[in-house]
């Protein structure tokens, strides 16, 4: 891999709170994934990664610039697209308003062509037949759509997304992923979720975070593998494990040692992350 992306040893504190803790990452091209509990520095990372906050200290190259680097920053700005977890819209935008505003600040000076990608990003995400609707009357998965509109003004070749897929029905979150996977066929595509099937469905590779650092970076398979011989299926609920679960089949499902009468299953990614991040030993605790 020829990474787009490389951080080194990234930090950042808030007060005396270690949000990042000396980070070390690479990704490239096709669409990366990051998981990682609440509180465990995603948006920091990725607010950083977008040129939004500064860092305290460490490295980061992006498309081949840094962004500590005033005019280097500013080149990586007019070539990446951004997802904010909460973009806080002008509510009293329309749609179609509150784009080509998007795009006038990504220096889309030549007003037919900005018109022309003002429709296309619309079109993109399924908001077309409400182009002159306020923001302010959209539902909560419709301003998600709208805020991934923003981030595919201009075909940026880094994109940055925060929770694409929150709050989005059933339909619209297959339409997402669609997009975004053709989207990484061609672009670097960084976004962080909680939904283990995103990550299943889209991603070519995933990066844990916990605590500031990543604890896995891999292949979604290498995640579900780190549970091998280690999820178990039981017709009762299971002596001594913590954490079990009753799943449709009516039979129970746990993660960590066997227990007595258990049957191995096979491991998903949701079970590599459990075990990643101790969850059975710290339910058990
Ligand atoms: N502006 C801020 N000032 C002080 N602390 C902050 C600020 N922003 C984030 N934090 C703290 O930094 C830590 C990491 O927050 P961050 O939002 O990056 O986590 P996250 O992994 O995105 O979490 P979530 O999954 O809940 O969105 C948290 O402890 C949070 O309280």
């Amino acid at each position: 891999m020829n990474p787009s992306v490389t951080v080194r040893g990234l930090t950042k504190r808030y007060g005396r709170t270690v949000v990042l803790d000396g980070l070390d990452l690479d990704f490239g091209r096709g669409v990366t994934g990051l998981l990682g509990p609440n509180g465990a520095g995603k948006t920091t990372l990725l607010r950083g990664l977008a040129t939004t906050l500064a860092f305290d200290r460490g490295r980061v190259r992006a498309l081949g610039l840094d962004p500590a680097d005033r005019e280097q920053r500013t080149r990586l700005r007019r070539r990446l697209g951004y997802l904010p977890q909460d973009p806080g819209f002008y509510p009293h935008f329309t749609l179609v308003e509150l784009v080509d505003y998007m795009a006038i600040l990504k220096e889309m000076t030549d007003r037919r062509a900005r018109h022309r990608e003002v429709r296309r990003v619309l079109e993109e995400v399924g908001l077309s037949d409400r182009a002159t609707t306020k923001v302010r009357k959209l539902s909560g998965g419709m301003k998600r759509r709208l805020a991934l509109a923003q981030a595919l003004i201009g075909e940026p070749d880094l994109l940055i997304l925060d929770e694409p897929t929150a709050g989005l029905d059933p339909g619209q979150r297959l339409r997402f992923r669609a997009l975004i996977s053709r989207l990484g066929e061609s672009r670097t595509v960084l976004l962080s979720t909680h939904q283990t099937e995103d990550v299943a469905a889209l991603c070519e590779r995933v990066i844990v975070l916990s605590q500031g650092r990543a604890v896995f970076q891999g292949s979604p398979g290498q995640l579900a593998g780190a549970a091998a011989g280690q999820v178990w299926i039981c017709q009762d609920p299971p002596e001594g494990s913590a954490l079990f679960w009753r799943a449709a089949d009516g039979r129970y499902r746990t993660v960590g040692p066997r227990p007595r009468g258990g049957t191995p299953a096979d491991p998903t990614i949701e079970d590599g992350y459990l075990l990643l991040l101790g969850e059975p030993a710290r339910a058990a605790a």
